[in-house]
């Protein structure tokens, strides 16, 4: 029987990292925001629907998908976020449960679902296990800052335009604690390798 790991947190909370340590420990990984980008690619049904939506100006001249452009839309106006994510979820959600269904069909035993809105749009309901990763605000906005060359006031849209990390860990059946160093990330992953093992 595969059992499905939900991995999620806030914007650069560290969860990338987190998948990259699971990875590397061989547990396979469905990361969204890389299935979300094959949805996106260039003539697709996807990209199409958002032209339609969001007009001419998310799209480049070379015909890929402007994502600062979007990003800047979507990340300061909650009725825009919505909109982008009513057009998005039905796909992304289609692909993740059919890449998790191709892991079952192989028994591989876990299988890591790497998806930052796995609360808000329910994928925690069908995990059998739920890690958030989190991280204190004043340390999620200086490395998101520092990622994304974001100003503070760019950088603080970003946040706000999440539900709340202390609202998430409240879904959690584990909480990564990601204000440390890497050691120390690493550390609580070796943590729930063992868990994981032990079951
Ligand atoms: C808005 C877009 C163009 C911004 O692209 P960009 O390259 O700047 O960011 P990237 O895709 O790497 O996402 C970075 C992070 O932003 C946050 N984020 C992305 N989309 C959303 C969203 N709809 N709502 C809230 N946070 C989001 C996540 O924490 C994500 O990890 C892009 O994120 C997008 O198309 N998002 C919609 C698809 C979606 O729902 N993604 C979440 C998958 S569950
Ligand atoms: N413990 C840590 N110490 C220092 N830097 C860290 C630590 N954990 C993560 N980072 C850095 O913080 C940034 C955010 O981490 P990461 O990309 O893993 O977050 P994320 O939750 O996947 O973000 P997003 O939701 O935006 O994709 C990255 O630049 C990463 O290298």
């Amino acid at each position: 029987m595969t059992r499905v790991i939900g991995l999620t947190g806030g914007i650069a909370s560290g969860k990338s990292t987190v998948s990259r340590m699971l990875a590397t420990a061989g547990l396979p990984i469905v990361d969204a925001d890389q299935v979300v980008r094959t949805l996106q690619q260039p003539s697709s049904q996807g990209l199409q629907a958002l032209e339609q939506a969001f007009g001419r100006n998310i799209i480049t001249a070379t015909g890929e998908l402007d994502r600062s452009a979007l990003g800047q839309l979507v990340f300061n106006d909650d009725q825009q976020r919505n909109k982008l994510n009513r057009i998005m979820q039905p796909m992304v959600w289609n692909e993740i449960w059919q890449e998790v269904d191709q892991f079952r069909k192989q028994g591989i035993p876990w299988v890591v679902l790497d998806v930052p809105l796995l609360i808000e749009e329910h994928y925690d309901r069908d995990c059998d296990l739920v890690i958030v990763v989190a991280v204190d605000r004043a340390i999620q906005r200086q490395r998101l800052m520092d990622r994304n060359h974001l100003t503070v006031d760019q950088a603080e849209a970003r946040i706000v335009s999440q539900m709340s990390l202390e609202e998430k860990k409240r879904h959690a059946d584990i909480v990564i604690d990601n204000n440390g160093n890497l050691q120390k990330l690493r550390q609580q992953v070796e943590a729930v390798l063992k868990r994981l093992k032990e079951q």
